[in-house]
């Protein structure tokens, strides 16, 4: 980097956006070098310290009010620093209220909140608009400021909200100072124009400080020490382990077998699913646009890795023996990231994701933990199940449907006898169509179900709307969770209930994400339809994420055309998606750094029984980094990004905050994610929705219930300003009805 490339602070207020922001200016400004601070990590003093070194300020979005200490930090001293400190500012939403506010304007709330909507702007033409003839702007608002007595700013900008909320501010700057500021998100994907602002501020901000004659100190250590190192950053390295470096890499050993028609039930009993004892993994592809189905093939030797964010150390279990491992300072994510590098192989197909490694489930509060580490979580007091639940497959058998081509492969040395012995049991499994277990099983009888209280679902609805016009959040992914109770088989019987579910849930409820993951105590039956994150191998890793947001029930007359119509027609679901979109670019961006793209916006899905609005958004790393293959890009993107967006709202960590006093009870698994990173360095990780889990002690434990089995089912939904809180509830009792049909027909609420 030239040493006279301009740097600009961008002084983040805990948005969801921010990244979005960094990567436009990075775009926008040529060469230039941007620090991102939290607007309470850096006081006053070390602020006017910085400033003979920056070329301009950027002031981001957020939660809250501008009028709110805590929500604004050291942003609203910015706009009054002294002559001699002076310098180009440019603010965005809660950016353009703090500048409004502190020179006279009045904050007020907007009658109708603007949540990912785009309107049309009028402006003047000039100064930040220059050269731009329409501008389609995207909102996440919730106040706005009406400039009245305050003759030190010049709305430059307006958006018409007729009836709703009349003309609003959309833009505007100070007369004498070189301060601007925009109300609108030109960051957003949706958004016309973002370049062109940004650089028309840049150009603005250049002739005002060769007017001032202004010039910039070089950069030393001690204003790094300030700030930090530029984005994007290099935290993403994962060494090798040294002792590792040398070592040959095991390989995978494959056999492949052609096979039309996979009977993955008959597959999955003939290696143990059907009896409850021994742990079983299985992901798989049950309907379009899966592909692949994933079968882990476990043994005595099998290692369980388990931990819980209320303990300092991880569990590693064989069925002969558990070992405790210290987590010291690193924490569980590096802790696997290591694992995974000493467990590195080569060889496997390349056509096939999957050659062996992790498979389980990751909590939601194990995502909350990183994002919000002084939550106090609800059920801390009483003993936590596991947040990781992994085990390490160096056995498997993988279908990959398109293609109708099965490959058992292992990570052992010698295993020869192993795979002949399972390709025959294949063999005898493709000849033998129609075999009796895979009939489905009967549903269970006398299930009892606990839905959620309406009437309280119905308040926490309005409790989170209360807050979306506040402008604490522009979305919340509200939910709550059904139990479900069934009759527990006795000691005698060995066979698994769970797995007699999972039948019935594939059969009924068939999704792209289905698993069946039984690491006991605890056990996940899933129908997601939803991929987080997948993550190609290394070198040259990809990163894709598909947010689901917006859902339609099937049924008779709604046919492709209604759902699209019902869909992208509707402003609120595209709002809604719209959101989780820019809130998950800017966590995409925010680790692979500037390279991410939405390669689908909004598409509509079919699912068995729902139609979903559907975006694609693509990242990774670019230049020499990428071509490394100890950098594990997919893992921190999970890790930075859990929990889901999703199943959060937007900005996430105010979101999350705001469901967890709301909610008032943990989520564990659910909202979590699960699935597989694999030895060649590639994953794929769903989101649990649509899905039951339950624990073995609960079983054990219930004295109320001594011969039942109790499993929870979360749904839930995003939360909008325009959400209707009757529809909300339908929505989530779809959800709920779409996994509840595979334990009863007739359920009878308690
Ligand atoms: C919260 C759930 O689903 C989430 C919310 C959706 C929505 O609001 O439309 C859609 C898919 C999921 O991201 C759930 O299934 O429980
Ligand atoms: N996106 C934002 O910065 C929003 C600012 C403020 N919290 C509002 O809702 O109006």
């Amino acid at each position: 980097m030239p040493d006279d490339s301009p740097r600009i602070l961008l002084i983040d207020s805990y948005d969801s956006f921010t990244y979005n922001l960094a990567s436009l200016c990075r775009r926008a400004i040529p060469n230039c070098i941007v620090h991102i601070v939290e607007n309470d990590k850096i006081s006053v003093d070390q602020l006017v310290d910085i400033i003979p070194y920056l070329s301009a300020i950027v002031i981001s979005p957020g939660p809250g009010s501008p009028a709110n200490d805590e929500d604004i930090g050291v942003v609203k001293h910015v706009w009054k620093l002294a002559e001699e400190h002076i310098l180009p500012i440019f603010g965005v939403c809660l950016g353009l209220q703090s500048l409004a506010i502190e020179f006279g304007a009045s904050l007020r709330r907007l009658n109708a909140v603007k949540h990912g909507q785009i309107s049309h702007l009028d402006h003047t033409g000039q100064e930040l608009f220059e050269g731009i003839s329409n501008i389609e702007a995207v909102r996440y608002h919730s106040l706005h400021v009406v400039l009245e007595d305050c003759p030190d700013l010049q709305c430059l900008a307006w958006a018409d909200d007729g009836e709703e909320n009349g003309r609003v501010v959309m833009a505007l700057k100070h007369i004498s100072k070189p301060f601007w500021a925009v109300q609108y998100h030109p960051e957003s994907v949706r958004s016309s124009s973002g370049l062109e602002v940004i650089h028309n501020f840049w150009r603005l901000a250049e002739d005002w400080t060769i007017s001032r004659q202004r010039v910039t100190r070089p950069w030393t250590i001690e204003a790094e020490n300030i700030v930090g190192i530029p984005w994007p950053g290099v935290s993403l390295i994962f060494p090798e382990p040294k002792s590792q470096q040398f070592i040959t890499r095991p390989t995978v050993v494959t056999r492949v077998t052609e096979c039309s028609r996979f009977p993955v039930v008959d597959v999955c009993e003939a290696i143990g699913a059907a009896e409850e004892d021994p742990d079983f993994v299985m992901l798989e592809s049950a309907a379009q646009p899966g592909r692949f189905t994933i079968i882990g093939c476990l043994h005595d030797r099998s290692t369980r890795i388990s931990y819980s964010v209320t303990d300092d150390k991880v569990a590693l279990r064989t069925s002969d023996k558990t070992i405790w491992e210290p987590l010291g300072s690193d924490g569980i994510w590096t802790w696997l990231a290591r694992f995974m590098s000493s467990h590195r192989a080569n060889g496997g197909e390349p056509s096939i994701p999957f050659w062996g490694g992790l498979v389980g489930y990751l909590s939601y509060e194990l995502g909350l933990q990183g994002l919000t580490p002084n939550l106090s979580l609800h059920d801390s007091q009483v003993e936590r199940h596991s947040d990781v639940n992994l085990v390490f497959v160096d056995r498997s058998i993988v279908y990959d449907q398109l293609e109708g081509k099965v490959y058992v492969q292992s990570l052992l040395a010698d295993d020869q006898d192993w795979l002949s012995s399972i390709v025959s049991t294949l063999q005898q499994k493709f000849d033998r169509s129609n075999t009796s277990s895979s009939l489905v099983p009967p549903l269970f009888e006398n299930a009892t179900v606990k839905l959620p209280d309406k009437e309280t679902y119905i308040k926490q609805i309005q409790q989170a709307k209360e807050y979306l016009f506040a402008g604490d959040s522009y979305e919340l992914c509200l939910t709550a969770p059904t139990q479900i109770s069934i009759p527990k088989r006795t000691n005698e019987d060995k066979s698994s209930s769970s797995w007699d579910l999972y039948k019935i849930l594939r059969d009924r409820n068939p999704a792209p994400h289905s698993a069946y993951i039984r690491l006991h105590p605890s056990t996940l039956v899933s129908s997601s339809p939803e991929r987080f994150l997948s993550y190609s191998r290394t070198p040259g890793s990809v990163c894709q994420l598909r947010p689901i947001k917006g859902t339609v029930r099937k049924g008779p007359g709604i046919s492709r055309a209604v759902a699209e119509e019902a869909l992208i027609g509707s402003k609120k679901e595209v709002a809604e998606n719209l959101m989780i979109v820019d809130l998950i670019r800017h966590d995409l961006h925010g680790v692979v750094g500037d390279d991410v793209e939405v390669k689908q916006f909004c598409g509509v899905e079919e699912y068995e029984t729902v139609w979903q609005l559907v975006s694609v958004i693509e990242g990774k790393v670019a230049g020499e980094m990428s071509m490394r293959s100890d950098l594990d890009v997919g893992w921190e993107v999970l890790q930075h990004s859990s929990p889901p967006g999703s199943m959060t709202g937007a900005p996430k960590k105010r979101s999350v905050e705001i469901l967890h006093s709301l909610e008032n009870k943990d989520r564990g698994v659910y909202s979590g994610v699960f699935g597989y990173w694999c030895v060649s360095g590639g994953g794929d990780w769903s989101v649990t929705i649509r899905s039951c889990f339950k624990h073995d002690e609960e079983d054990k434990a219930s004295s109320e219930l001594p011969s039942r089995e109790v499993w929870t089912l979360g749904a839930g939904g995003a939360i909008t300003a325009l959400s209707d809180a009757e529809a909300e509830w339908e929505e989530m009792i779809i959800k709920v009805e779409s996994v509840l049909r595979a334990f009863t027909d007739n359920y009878r609420a308690l």
